[in-house]
């Protein structure tokens, strides 16, 4: 059952303000992380998204499916779509308001079979912000910015601070990071 009747935001928002060093329309944005199932250069059989920045201001992803993303034969995992939209929508949130922030919640509406061989343009948008809260949607198009519709979902991302990351991840891997996450600390607001 869609979801297209509830309300969207839930909670009363204030508008998405793009931070002023966001990237500007036009701007590819690169791997955040090598290791990244969504985007990373690293990981073989990934997603490999590659999103750059529109005007609206929105980010446009592409996901070009392969067989190491089926569920069925010849179709793609809904799991994976699901995985393609947490990237998008996450690649929209953090690089348009430059503040880390991690998926709380996620909604995917499956519209129409995407086979493996397809393309998917994914373009995601901020629809708001409610304190540390910030709501995301984004629609997921075949094989063309103007092509059906296959995929919508929709996310609530909330803001963290860097010891998330510190705390919870790996701290090894974490290092590794340190010369990039300097030029982010330095660029994004970093405190909640
Ligand atoms: C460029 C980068 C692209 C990256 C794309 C990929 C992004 C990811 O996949 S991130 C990985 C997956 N996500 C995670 O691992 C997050 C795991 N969860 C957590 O760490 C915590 O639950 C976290 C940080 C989300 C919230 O915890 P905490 O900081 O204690 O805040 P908390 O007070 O519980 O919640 C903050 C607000 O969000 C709300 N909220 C939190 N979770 C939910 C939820 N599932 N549904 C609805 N509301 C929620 C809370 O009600 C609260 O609202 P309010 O401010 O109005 O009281």
């Amino acid at each position: 059952m869609s979801n297209a009747g509830q309300s969207w935001p839930p909670v009363e928002t204030e508008p998405a303000v793009p931070h002023p060093k966001a990237p500007q329309p036009g701007s590819k944005l690169g791997v955040h992380y090598s290791h990244c199932f969504g985007c990373g250069d690293e990981v073989e059989v990934g997603l490999h998204l590659q999103s750059s920045v529109t005007d609206g201001p929105e980010v446009v992803s592409e996901f070009a499916v392969t067989e190491a993303h089926q569920g069925a034969p010849g179709l793609a995992h809904g799991g994976l779509l699901a995985c393609a939209f947490d990237e998008a929508l996450g690649a929209a949130v953090g690089n348009l308001l430059r503040k880390p922030a991690v998926t709380a919640k996620l909604e995917t509406d499956f519209v129409r079979p995407v086979p493996v061989g397809s393309t998917l343009f994914i373009t995601a948008r901020l629809d708001g912000v409610a304190g540390r809260k910030t709501y995301a949607s984004a629609d997921g198009r075949l094989d063309a910015g103007d092509g059906p519709v296959a995929v919508r979902a929709r996310g609530l991302f909330v803001t963290v601070g860097v010891e998330h990351f510190t705390t919870h991840g790996d701290k090894d891997a974490l290092e590794k990071l340190a010369a990039s996450a300097r030029r982010r600390r330095e660029e994004w607001d970093i405190n909640p």
